[in-house]
């Protein structure tokens, strides 16, 4: 049994302290938040993000940080990307070298292009390098607190630091495997979101599902171009948090990406349609990165630019669609010849 702190009390945050508590481990969940410390330390539950849903009494919350991370072994980050450096800024001054630190966020960060774990080693130092893991796979926090199958994976440079993580969250429902290619990883875990607002747009024209396969596919293809170029492993995108991901994403209705962008498909604003979602749509601002980085580093990725073209400079959606599908001539495989 350990003491771990959860940082972010957002639904996957809540989530994965569920999967923790459940595991016997004393859970610490941190939220700038007094009322929702309230709600979970008196009532057991938290309406806004994990509607119906108890919490076990082995999870508590706390809205003091400092408090919320003593004595912890183990802390876990989930917050929006948005939300990583600030908080990391607050978590600084109370880590120790001993924790295993784990995040559980998908993004990329505009403007720097940097992952998640490179914008946490930016804020704590480059001396918690052998102390980061990502938790990432094809896992919605609604299923994940109803205790159905899941599977994630853990990746870290560090694999001791990976097992650990490994060890403090498997269980009979929550299955969880290591992987050493972080950057493949959070790569993929952070543009299927691109594609899963693709999918839900595609939804939204009244697309069907010969849309969707080919948005998976194609999608997973220049994910794994720009993954490469990047130094993943390319097999990484043929796994868990690569294709398992996209699938889960871009197939189901608890994706808030997808949900997004089915309204936008719809006919709704960006605007009118974060302001309803009413909680993280990663999708978009990562959408702004990936391409930047494209266009940085040359790399064709035709639906992340259409994307952009959507969300930034209000292009039609069916143009879009329009312009996927009368591009140039080309070979399915051409891309891929540089994994041989
Ligand atoms: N939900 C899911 O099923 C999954 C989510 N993820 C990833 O996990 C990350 C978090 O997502 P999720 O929990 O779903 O998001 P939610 O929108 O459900 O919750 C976000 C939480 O972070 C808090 N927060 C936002 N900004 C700050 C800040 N500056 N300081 C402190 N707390 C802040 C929010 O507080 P407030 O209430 O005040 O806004 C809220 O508690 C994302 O990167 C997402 O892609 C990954 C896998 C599954
Ligand atoms: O990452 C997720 C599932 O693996 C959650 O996706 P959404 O952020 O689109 O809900």
């Amino acid at each position: 049994m350990e003491q771990v702190a959860v940082i972010g009390a957002g639904s996957w945050g809540t989530a994965l302290a569920m999967v923790l508590a459940n595991n016997q481990h004393n859970v610490n969940v941190w939220s700038h938040r007094e009322d929702q410390v309230n709600e979970i330390n008196h009532h057991h539950t938290n309406s806004k993000y994990l509607p119906d849903v108890k919490l076990p009494s082995n999870l508590v919350a706390n809205a003091d940080i400092q408090e919320a991370v003593e004595n912890a072994k183990a802390i876990l980050l989930v917050v929006p990307t948005k939300a990583i450096r600030e908080v990391c800024r607050k978590l600084r001054p109370f880590i120790n070298t001993n924790q295993t630190l784990i995040h559980a966020s998908k993004g990329i960060e505009p403007e720097t292009h940097k992952r998640i774990s490179e914008m946490i080693e930016d804020e704590l130092g480059e001396g918690v390098h052998d102390q980061l893991v990502v938790l990432s796979g094809p896992s919605h926090a609604e299923e994940v607190a109803l205790k159905q199958p899941t599977t994630v994976t853990v990746s870290s440079y560090h694999l001791k630091s990976a097992e650990i993580a490994q060890d403090l969250f498997m269980n009979e429902h929550f299955r969880v495997y290591t992987n050493e290619d972080v950057v493949g990883v959070e790569i993929g875990g952070a543009l299927k979101n691109i594609i899963a607002l693709g999918a839900g747009i595609s939804d939204g024209l009244g697309y069907g599902d010969n849309a969707k396969a080919a948005l998976i596919t194609r999608g997973l293809a220049e994910i794994a171009r720009l993954g490469t170029q990047l130094n993943a492993n390319p097999l990484t995108f043929a796994g868990l948090t690569g294709v398992g991901d996209l699938i889960v994403t871009c197939t189901s209705q608890h994706s808030r990406n997808w949900r997004a962008g089915n309204m936008l498909g719809r006919g709704y604003v960006l605007q009118d349609v974060l302001d309803q979602m009413g909680m993280v749509v990663e999708g978009v601002r990562t959408t702004k990165a990936a391409y930047q980085l494209s266009q940085k580093l040359n790399i064709p990725m035709p639906i992340t630019e259409g994307l952009y073209e959507l969300l930034f400079d209000e292009k039609d959606p069916k143009h879009v669609v329009d312009d996927l599908m009368n591009r140039g001539k080309t070979k399915e495989l051409e891309d891929l010849s540089s994994f041989l």
